[in-house]
Formats: C-alpha cells, structure tokens, sequence
C-alpha cells in the first residue's frame, strides 16, 4: 500500500479534441418489499427500454428520451455489457473514464456499482462475477483479463467518501488516518488528494476484497426506503498503467484512470425519515448534490464562471464534469407510486445533465524517463521527510511539501477570496433584500391604512344597505297590498270587457251567419247552373262520342272485309304453292324408287356374272387338276418302263415329246377360257355401263322436267307476289281515300265542338267572375266588421284603463293578468 498524492486529472496533453456530450442512462428497478409494505405498488411511470424513454403517466406527463433506458428485468451483466465494457476499452487505450450512480436512497445506486449485500449475497462464484455482482467487481474481473494479454502492466485502486463534505480515506487501516485534503495544482492544473492510500493490485480478487472492506467503513443509516443507505458520497479509483515498447525500442507508459462514483440518496429529508444527526446528514447530501445541480446548470448554460469550488462533491467531479474525461451518469429510479416527486425530480435532473458536453482526451504516455524521475522526486522527497524527522529539527519541510503546503495556502487563499466575494455577494444581496423588506414594510402600512379606510366604508356602506332593505321590505308589502287590490279590481273589469267583447262578438257572429247563408244561397245557384251546363255538356259528348263509335265501326268493318279478303287471296296461294310442292316431293321420290331398282338390278346382273365367273375358274380348276394327275401317271409309268427296259426309252422320249406337245396343248387350253372370260366381262362391263348410261340420261331427263317444274311453281310464285303486291297497293289507297274522305266530316265535328264549347266557356268564366265579386264583397264585410268590433273594443279598454289609472293613488302597469285577457281577446278576434 502506498501513500500518495491522487491527482485526479494528471498526464493530461494539449491535443485536438472533440467535444462529447455525457452520456446518461436511466435504470429503473422493480418493486420490492418496501415499496409493497407501503400499498404503493402501481408505477405512475411507463419504461419503455427499446426506444429509451420515459413517460410519466400523470395528466401532460413528460417523456424523457435518454442514452439507454433499463427497466426492471435488466440484469447487472447488460448494464456492464452495454455501458461499463464499452467505457473499461476507452479506459485501456489511455482516456480517463467516470461512472456516476445518481438517485434517491433505495433505488439502486450502491446495488448497480457494487452489487447486493456482500455479507448475504456472494460476489464471485466459481470464479465468476455473481448474478448480483454490480460494475467495480465486474469491471475488475473484466480488466484482468483484458490486460492478461500486456506484458507489464500495473493496477491501483483508491477508494474515498464524502462524509457532511469532508474527505475519509476507506481503505486506511490507521484508526486517525492522516487527514486527507483536496487541493487545486496551481502549477499543473487540476485536483489533487493529498495523503491518499493507493493499493498496487495483484489480481481481480484482491480488489474485490478491498472494495468489501472499504465499503463495510462506508457510513450507513436505516431510512425509511432503505435498511442499508449509504450516507455519503463514495468514489473507487483504478489507475491503470500499461508498458508499450514504440517500433524506435522506447518503452511508453500508457496511463488510464476509471472512477466509478457511488453518490449518496437525493432525497428529500422529510419523507427519508431522516432525523437529528441524520437530518444534518442528509441536509449536507442534499447541499453537495445541490452544488453539483448548480454546476450542471451553469455548464448547460454555458455559464463563463461554474461553481465546482463549492463543494469537495464537485472538486473530485470537476474533470468529469464538463472537463477532459468520458463521462456516464447512471440515474436510477423506483417504480413506486410513492417516490413520484422524487423520480420525477431524479429524471429532470439527469435529463439537464444529458446536454453537458465534455472534452474527451487521451493521456499522454510517460516515458521511463520521466517516470523515474517521478519515482527519484518521490524518494527524495520521503528522504528529506526522514532526515527532518530523525533530526527533529524544527519545522521541516521538503521543497515537495513546501510547494504542496504553498499550492494549499495559495488553494486557500483562492477560496477565502471565493467565501470573500461571496460574502460581499450575500451581503449586497442581504441589503437589497433589507430595502425591498423596508419598502414592503410601507406597504403594507399603508395597505392596512387602505384597509381600515375600507372597512369604515364598508361598515357605513353596510349600515345603509340594511336601512335600504328594511324599507325596502315594508315599500315590498305596500307595493304587494296595492297589487293584489289592483289586481281584484282589474280582474272584474277584464271579466265585464268580456262579456261585451262576447255580445259584440254575438252580433258579428249573427251577421256574419247572415251572409253566409247569403253565400251559400249564391252558391246553391251556382252549384245548379253548373249542374245544368255539365248535363247538356255531357250529352253533346255522348253525341258526338256515339258518332265517333259509329264511323270508327264502319271503318273497321270495311277494314275486316278488306283483311278478309286478303287472307282468302293469300290461301289461295299458299295452297297451289303447297300443290306443287308436293306434286314435285311425289315426282322425286318415284324417281327415287325407279334408281332403286335400277340399282338393285345392277346390282344382281354384278353378283349373277360374279358367281358364273367363280363357276367357270372352279371347273377350270377341276380340269386342270385331272390333267395333271393323269400326266404324272403316265409319266410314272414311262419310268417304270424306262428303269425295266431300256428299249423302251425311245418309246419314252417318244411320250416325252407327245408330253410335251400335250403340254403345250394345255397351255394353249388354259389360256383358252382366260380369253372367253375376259370377253365375257367385257361384254358384261360394257352392258352395265350402256345400262348406267341409260339411267343416268332417265334421270336426268326426269331431273330437268323436275326443274322446269320448279321453275314454272316459282314463275307462278313471283306472279302471285306481284298480285298480292298489287292487291294491298289497291287496298292501302282505298284506306287512304277513305281517310281522306273521312278528314272533312272529322274536322267539321271537331270545329263544332270547339263551337259549342266557346259560349259554355265565355258563361263559366262570368259565373266565376261573379262568384268572385260575391266572395270580395263578404270578404271585405267581414274584415269591416272585424275592424268595428276591434275599434270598439280598445276604446273600451283604453277608456276603463284611463279611468282606473285616473281613480288610483299609485299609478300600476296593466298587470299580466290583464295583459293575459288582452291577448285572449286578441287571439279570438284573429280567429274570427
Ligand atoms: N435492480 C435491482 N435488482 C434487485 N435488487 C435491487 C435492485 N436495485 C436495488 N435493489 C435492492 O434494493 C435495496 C436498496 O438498494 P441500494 O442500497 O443499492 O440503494 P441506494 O440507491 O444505494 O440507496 P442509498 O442511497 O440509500 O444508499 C437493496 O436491498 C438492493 O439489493
């Protein structure tokens, strides 16, 4: 173990660099027993991991987009997997890398850096990171391996908290560890922690013992959300340095530096349950995580001055935040209904911080050289401590020491000028304050004045209006007895203008029923004449209708006739076409019949020569056969001779010869018949085709007189066309003469008609006419009428109203009783 000097930005180079904006991923567990225990299990936020975002479901809830969204099924390995793994390769290739675990108490800050309760729940099994394993033992695991393949390569922890603000070293043994003090290197830049213990690891396990240990001293309270909360800020450290050998043989040290931060709850203090010492406790959490809210704000405005100096918190984080190091906070939260305003506040808080933008840089990598140097400078400097020491000297101090104390004096001198500028700062505002107070203070004196001014008006203003009921009450019941008076007196006026309006109404009833039956006397007549108009109108129709059928009867029994006689033209044809046609059908089919037995007896003739043919080859057959049997009788007998007696061989050839001649002889016989054959088939061939012949001219003689028949029943056709043609040429002119003869008598009706229409119409129109002038005159009596009842009505009622207006004391509008039997009145008259 070592004691040291933690510069928390150191090895850092001038370079070109990019600005990167800090990456935020929010982790949201699941439900767990406390939350339970409180009924508060239903969450009022939607996870939604696959499109990273957050969605407060209460009414215009928010969503919150950010890097990576874990919900509650997310295990420990895919937050190394997915943000830690990534950040550990940076951290190997010489980038210094920060992981930020920021929430209120219980929701999984401590569990997500370092894993479950070591002392319940395993770390490591079977050599491998547990289920519960949270990111320092993953990443120490991950880095051991990762380096295996270097071959030097050296790993340091250091492990702190931030207790109420001040700095305690969690992997001291010592029971008054040295105090530890963070200062800003005037000269290099940057944050230093003095007098820290850094552990030169062995292997992953080592550090993942040294983390258990350190985090048993971490300071932890029961709260409400949580049995186990960590009450401070704690921040683990691995300093990495690699051995590289350039292509020149220059030995390089890469140097790469990972802090993994566990900040204490956010909560709020009253609803943590917090209390005495806890309360200061969680008051001083609140005040640093305050500070680091203000640093937030003031980097994502673009704030020319960030307030990292008030608060140790943001001292250490000051690189992380918006410096030269690659950065992740990871936000937890928890489901519970109960933890609303908290979550809400945790998720406002890492959505500001998403905008941060950081300056990544890698380090620059340390020769041998310089790192011996380092290493001489550092002996050195414990010599001279030693030598001071065994010499007990006085004050001594080595010029290391000297310059650490002078970079601190000159660390406080800047920051008692901060608390100076600040004071001034307070103190100008405590004044400005004193004055608005002062300025308030008048007023509100002169508000009270206002005030009380207000109240005596409104006393007196009270004091009337009860006055101006009280009268206003007996003026009511006044007002109500004059009424009711009035109202009796009006109803009995309004019943007497009734009952005149009624007689009134009598008489102009009676006179009108006058007219009426006047009208209907009128109407009567009317109604007569019409009736007499309709009856001699209706029989002039008849007239004229009967003879109308009459000429229309004529006509179409002349038509009939005509028809009839068309018809019977048309059989008469039709009959002598059908004549012939079966005339011709008869000739044809006894031709028919005579080829028939034309052919039957070709057929005959063939089948007789055929079978006298077959008889003269069988016998010629027969003929043939005994000759040959004869002659091979002969010839066996010759040879019998022959073989017997050679003198009759001569007698032999002698046969032989005859043989032949014989033989000849048959041949000539044989071909005797063939010739007789043939020409009897001749003579037969030639008999059938004379025969042939003979029919063919028969019938195409009867053919020909077949078609001269044709010929002559189409000729007769065509004559019968034209007649019939002819015919209804005739008849179609007899029809037209005979509309045209009938145009004139037509028309001559008509014209009568129309005649005799034109006086009934002239009389309808002055009988309509009059009828009219009859129907104005009644008309306009009645509205005379109307107008007289109506003119001697409102006199009546304006001259009642005059003389009770004139009698009474108070003068009442017409009341609505009356104004009622007005407008009945009204509606009857409009009836009538
Ligand atoms: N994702 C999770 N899965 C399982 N258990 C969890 C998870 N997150 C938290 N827990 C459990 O919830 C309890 C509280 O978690 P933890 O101590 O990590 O909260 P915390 O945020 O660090 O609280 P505090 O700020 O008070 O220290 C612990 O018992 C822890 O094991």
């Amino acid at each position: 173990m070592n004691r040291n000097s933690l510069r928390v930005n150191a090895g850092l180079r001038k370079q070109e660099v990019k600005e990167a904006n800090i990456q935020v991923a929010v982790r949201c567990r699941g439900i767990n027993r406390r939350d339970s225990s409180k009924r508060k299990k239903e969450s009022e936020f939607s996870v939604d991991p696959s499109r990273s975002q957050i969605k407060s479901l209460k009414e215009h809830g928010k969503t919150y987009t950010f890097d990576r969204v874990f919900g509650e099924k997310s295990t420990q390995a895919d937050i190394f997997k997915e943000i830690v793994a990534p950040m550990l390769v940076e951290v190997l290739s010489g980038y210094n890398c920060s992981i930020l675990a920021y929430g209120m108490t219980g929701t999984g800050k401590t569990y997500t850096m370092e894993g479950g309760d070591p002392s319940t729940v395993p770390i490591i099994v079977n050599n491998c990171p547990s289920q519960d394993a949270g990111i320092i033992p993953r990443t120490l695991i991950e880095l051991f391996n990762s380096l295996s393949k270097f071959s030097e390569y050296s790993v340091k922890l250091s492990f702190i908290e931030l207790y109420n603000e001040q700095p305690r070293d969690l992997l001291s043994t010592e029971n008054n560890p040295e105090q530890i003090k963070i200062y800003d290197d005037s000269r290099k830049g940057g944050v230093v922690i003095q007098n820290l213990e850094e552990v030169l690891l062995k292997d992953a396990m080592h550090g993942i013992n040294i983390l258990k240990q350190g985090s048993e001293r971490r300071r932890k309270a029961v709260t409400n959300y949580n049995a186990r909360s960590s009450r401070s800020h704690c921040v683990f450290t691995i300093t990495i340095h690699i051995k590289e050998t350039t292509t020149e043989g220059e030995e390089l040290l890469k140097v790469g530096k990972f802090n993994l931060v566990d900040l204490a709850g956010s909560e709020n203090i009253g609803r943590s349950g917090a209390e005495d010492g806890h309360a200061k406790e969680a008051g001083s959490i609140n005040k640093s995580l305050l500070t680091l809210g203000r640093v937030i704000d003031k980097l994502v405005s673009d704030s020319a001055h960030v307030p990292y100096r008030d608060s140790n918190l943001t001292r250490i984080l000051q690189d992380s935040l918006g410096g030269r190091t690659k950065t992740c906070i990871i936000a937890t939260i928890s489901p519970s209904r109960n933890s609303y305003d908290e979550t809400l506040s945790t998720l406002e808080y890492a959505h500001r911080a998403k905008q941060i933008k950081n300056k990544p840089e890698i380090n620059q990598k340390l020769t041998k050289m310089v790192l011996l140097k380092e290493y001489v400078d550092q002996i050195e400097r414990l010599k001279a401590d030693l030598q001071a020491a065994r010499e007990r000297n006085g004050i001594f101090l080595t010029p290391e020491s000297w310059r650490a104390t002078q970079d601190e004096i000159q660390d406080l001198k800047t920051q008692s000028k901060d608390l100076q500028d600040n004071i001034k700062q307070y103190q100008k505002e405590i004044h400005e304050l004193n004055d608005k107070i002062g300025h308030m203070e008048l007023i509100e004196i002169s508000n009270r004045k206002a005030v009380a001014e207000f109240q005596g008006t409104f006393l007196s203003l009270a004091s009337g209006l009860e006055a101006a009921i009280s009268k206003s009450k007996t003026m009511d019941l006044e007002l109500n007895e004059a009424m009711h008076n009035q109202l009796y007196t009006f109803s009995d006026q309004a019943q007497k203008n009734l009952i005149d309006s009624q007689k009134y109404i009598d008489i102009g009833f009676d006179q009108l029923d006058k007219r009426r039956q006047e009208i209907e006397q009128l109407s009567t007549d009317q109604n007569k004449a019409y009736r007499e108009l309709y009856d001699e109108q209706t029989r002039l129709f008849l007239g004229y209708r009967d003879a109308n059928l009459e000429a229309q009867n004529k006509l179409n029994s002349s038509f009939e006739n005509i028809l009839q006689g068309l018809r019977q033209v048309l059989d008469n044809h039709f009959s002598k076409i059908n004549a012939c046609h079966d005339k011709v059908n008869e000739e044809m089919a006894s031709l028919m019949t005579t080829t028939q037995s034309h052919v039957e007896a070709q057929d005959n003739t063939i089948k007789l020569l055929q079978n006298v043919l077959m008889d003269t080859i069988t016998s010629q057959q027969k003929r043939r056969e005994l000759f040959y049997s004869e002659i091979t009788n002969k010839i066996k007998t010759s040879k019998t001779i022959e073989t017997t007696t050679s003198l009759n061989r001569e007698h032999l050839s002698a046969l032989e010869r005859s043989y032949e001649l014989t033989k000849s002889h048959l041949t000539s016989l044989e071909q005797e018949p063939n010739e007789e054959l043939k020409t009897k088939i001749e003579s037969i061939q030639t008999g059938v085709k004379s025969h042939n012949e003979l029919s063919i001219t028969a019938a195409n003689s009867v053919l020909d007189a077949l078609t001269s028949t044709n010929d002559s029943a189409d000729k007769t056709l065509e004559r019968l066309g034209q007649e019939h043609s002819k015919s209804l040429g005739i008849f179609s002119n007899d029809i037209e003469k005979m509309y045209s003869d009938m145009r004139v008598p037509l028309a001559n009706i008509q014209d009568g008609l129309q005649n005799s229409l034109i006086p009934f119409e002239e009389m309808t129109r002055e009988k309509a006419n009059k009828t009219q002038r009859v129907y104005d005159d009644a008309i306009s009596y009645m509205q005379k009428a109307r107008n007289e009842v109506n003119i001697l009505l409102t006199e009546k009622v304006k001259s009642e109203v005059s003389r009770k207006r004139t009698n009474s004391r108070v003068p009442l509008p017409i009341s609505a009783t009356f104004k009622r039997q007005k407008i009945d009145n009204d509606d009857a008259i409009s009836d009538l």
